[in-house]
C-alpha cells in the first residue's frame, strides 16, 4: 500500500504536473498539464477532455448529495476508472493533481466530499498524486471552495495585469475571484477575494433536461427567444445567500428549487429567466468586491453562452471577455488550477487563505500519495 504524505522533499525548481478536474456539470473530466514551481506559471502543456457516458452520468447523478453508501461507492468507481483511463493518454509527468468529483458539499455541517481515490491513481499511474484538496480547509473553518483563486493569482501575474481584475467561472455553479496583482503573494490579506456567485449553468441544464431532453441551452438559443420574468428574478435575489458577506460557497443543488420559480413559464421565458438568474448572481457579487475591477475574464462553459455574456456586459461597468482574450484556455482553467495546486501541495505552500475560503489562516490543503514503487516522496 502506498502512503499519503503532507510535505515535499524537493523545494525549488519547476515541475510538470497534470491536473484532473471533474466539475459540477457532470459532463466529463478535464485534464491539463502545467509547468510551474508553485508560484509562477512557466508554461501550459497538452490537455484532453474525457466525456462521461450516459451510464456514467446517471451513476454520478444518483449519488449527488449523498455521503456514504452503495451509490457513492459506484460513483467513486466510475470516477476512478474514467480518470485512470484519461491519465494513460499523457506522457509522463512529475505529479498529478486529482480533484475528483464533488458529490456533497456542506462545509458548516457534514463537510465536503470529493470521490476519487488518489492513492489508487498513484499506484495505477506510477506517479505521486496530490488529492483531497478541500478537507483541511473545511477542518480549519473554511468553505473548502473555491480553490482556483491561488491559480487565478498566478494567471493575473502571467498576463501582466497591474490593476485589480476578476476571473469569473461559469460552470454548474458560478465562482468569482477578485485579484489585486499589486500584491507579491496570494495569501497576503487584500490580494484575493473569492466566493461562489450562485447557480450558473446547472439550473438551465436541469430545465433543458426536464423539458426538452437536452443537455444544455446551446449558445443560449432558447433563452435568446424568451424574456426574463421580473417577479421570479426578484424572488431569486431575495435569497439570503446573496447578501451574505463572502467568502461563501455552494453545493451544486443548493438552488435546485429555482426551477420551481419558472415552472409556469413557457420554455423560452423559463430559459431566459434562469440565465438571467446566473447573471444577476454575478452582478450581486460585484457589490462585495473591494473596488471595481478593470476587467472581468470569464472562464467555464457559460462563456460560450452569448445571452449570459451580453447580460453581464450590459449590467457591469467593466469589459467582460472570455479568458481566451488574454491567451488562457477557458475549457481547461480548472484542470490547470489543480495541476498548479498539486505543486503547491508538494512544496508545502498554501492553497487557500481567509480571503478565498474564509479559513482561519492560510492553509496548505491536500495530501500526496506516492506509489509504492517510489522510495521517496516528491
Ligand atoms: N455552447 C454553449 N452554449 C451554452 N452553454 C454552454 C455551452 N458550452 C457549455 N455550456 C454550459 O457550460 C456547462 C459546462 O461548463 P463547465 O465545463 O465549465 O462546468 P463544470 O466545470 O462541470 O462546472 P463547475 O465549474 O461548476 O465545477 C455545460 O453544462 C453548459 O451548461
Ligand atoms: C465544492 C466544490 O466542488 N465546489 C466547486 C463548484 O464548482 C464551481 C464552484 O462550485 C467552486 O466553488 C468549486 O470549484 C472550483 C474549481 C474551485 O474550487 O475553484
Amino acid at each position: 500500500m502506498n502512503k499519503a504524505v503532507k510535505r515535499s522533499g524537493r523545494t525549488t525548481g519547476p515541475m510538470l504536473a497534470l491536473g484532473l478536474m471533474s466539475g459540477t456539470s457532470l459532463d466529463g473530466v478535464d485534464a491539463a498539464v502545467v509547468e510551474t514551481d508553485g508560484h509562477w506559471i512557466i508554461g501550459f502543456g497538452p490537455s484532453r477532455y474525457r466525456p462521461y457516458s450516459r451510464e456514467e452520468q446517471s451513476v454520478l447523478r444518483a449519488a449527488l448529495g449523498q455521503w456514504t453508501g452503495p451509490d457513492v461507492e459506484a460513483a467513486a468507481a466510475a470516477v476512478d476508472a474514467a480518470h485512470a483511463e484519461l491519465v494513460q493518454a499523457f506522457d509522463p509527468v512529475d505529479l498529478i493533481g486529482y480533484h475528483g468529483q464533488t458529490l456533497a458539499h456542506d462545509p458548516r455541517g457534514r463537510g465536503t466530499l470529493q470521490v476519487g481515490d488518489g492513492a489508487a491513481l498513484a499506484e495505477a499511474a506510477g506517479v505521486p498524486v496530490a488529492w483531497d484538496f478541500r478537507s483541511d480547509d473545511v477542518r480549519m473553518g473554511g468553505e473548502g471552495a473555491p480553490l482556483a483563486p491561488f491559480f487565478h493569482f498566478a494567471c493575473a501575474k502571467m498576463i501582466g495585469a497591474t490593476d485589480p481584475i476578476c476571473f469569473l467561472n461559469l460552470g454548474g455553479v458560478g465562482n468569482l475571484t477578485y485579484v489585486d496583482p499589486s500584491f507579491a503573494r496570494p495569501e497576503i490579506a487584500g490580494a484575493l477575494l473569492a466566493f461562489d456567485t450562485g447557480p450558473a449553468n446547472a439550473p438551465v441544464n436541469d430545465l433543458m433536461q426536464a423539458r426538452l431532453g437536452q443537455d444544455m441551452d446551446r449558445d443560449g438559443a432558447l433563452a435568446a427567444r424568451g424574456a426574463v420574468e421580473a417577479g421570479a428574478l426578484e424572488l431569486f435575489l431575495a435569497e439570503p445567500y446573496f447578501s451574505r458577506i463572502p467568502p461563501k460557497s455552494l453545493d451544486r443543488n443548493d438552488f435546485s428549487e429555482m426551477i420551481d420559480l419558472v415552472r409556469e413559464l413557457a420554455d423560452a421565458d423559463a430559459a431566459a429567466t434562469l440565465t438571467g438568474m446566473c447573471a444577476a448572481g454575478v452582478v450581486q457579487a460585484m457589490e462585495h468586491c473591494p473596488s471595481p475591477p478593470a476587467r472581468m475574464l470569464v472562464t467555464g462553459g457559460g462563456r460560450h453562452n452569448p445571452v449570459v455574456m451580453e447580460m453581464l456586459r450590459v449590467a457591469l461597468d467593466c469589459p467582460v471577455d472570455p479568458v481566451e482574450t488574454v491567451g488562457l484556455d477557458g475549457d481547461m482553467l480548472e484542470a490547470q488550477a489543480f495541476a498548479f495546486l498539486a505543486v503547491r501541495v508538494a512544496r508545502g505552500l498554501a492553497t487557500s487563505c481567509p480571503g478565498t475560503t474564509g479559513v482561519s489562516a492560510a492553509v496548505g490543503g491536500g495530501v500526496i500519495s506516492v506509489p509504492s514503487t517510489e522510495a521517496t516522496p516528491v
